[in-house]
């Protein structure tokens, strides 16, 4: 078993998410950690570019399921594979969790599709660990709001998010052995106190 670990960070928009992956790269690299930090859609060249469509045109639901695992199958062959292989650690924002969040439970796409593509496209890796950042909707809808332009998945209505948040976390109760379900209505502060300990544990049994 390798000591190393594959870490993502998944949540709905506004949630929290990039926030704390910046607390948590920082966390890992000043204990000494050799880090690689990556995201999706995205993380390759190729990547940023299926991000850019996916993001930003209209698509029918399986062409937009079909490029989120284009963007990954590139970026595990690409970053995390070649990562992990030479005993980094990895962490993405969002990973095969959110196509069955956010297509799978937002959108209404046959779960038994995406298992399909997962299985297609990494049989075998899966993350360590997986923070799930959660809030209620209307929280996610404040912070969103009061920060940035919304992208095509950020404009989706409440209906679309609360199918999302479900997916999650019906997610996180399959596969209890890898999520922690992170209260993200609390302040920053209080949440990186528990991630800290999260952490912690995991640099433990190296
Ligand atoms: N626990 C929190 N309490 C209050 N504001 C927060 C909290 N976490 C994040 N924010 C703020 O909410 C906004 C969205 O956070 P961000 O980390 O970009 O979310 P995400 O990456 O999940 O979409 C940012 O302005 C951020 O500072
Ligand atoms: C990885 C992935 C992301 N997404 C969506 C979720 C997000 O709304 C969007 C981009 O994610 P994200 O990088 O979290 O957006 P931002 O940088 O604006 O916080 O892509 C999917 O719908 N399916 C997927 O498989």
């Amino acid at each position: 078993m390798r000591n190393n670990k594959f870490i993502t960070f998944e949540g709905i928009d506004g949630a929290g998410k990039s926030t704390h992956i910046a607390f948590v790269s920082k966390y890992l690299q000043d204990r000494g950690i050799d880090l690689v930090s990556s995201r999706e859609p995205g993380g390759t060249q190729l990547g940023e570019k299926l991000r850019e469509l996916v993001l930003h045109e209209t698509m029918h639901l399986e062409t937009e399921a079909l490029l989120m695992f284009a963007s990954r199958r590139e970026h595990i062959a690409q970053v995390i594979a070649p990562a992990l292989a030479r005993g980094a650690w990895v962490i993405s924002d969002r990973f095969t969790d959110a196509s069955f969040a956010y297509q799978g439970g937002g959108r209404g796409m046959d779960l038994a599709k995406l298992d399909a593509l997962e299985q297609w496209v990494h049989p075998h890796l899966q993350p360590d660990l997986t923070l799930l950042f959660d809030v209620p909707l209307d929280v996610a809808r404040a912070r969103l709001d009061a920060t940035r332009t919304l992208d095509k998945f950020e404009q989706e209505k409440t209906d679309f998010f609360a199918a999302t948040r479900n997916e999650y976390l019906r997610r996180a109760a399959q596969f209890p052995q890898r999520f922690r379900l992170v209260d993200a209505t609390r302040t920053i502060a209080e949440i990186e106190v528990e991630i800290t300990g999260i952490l912690d544990d995991l640099l433990a049994q190296r």
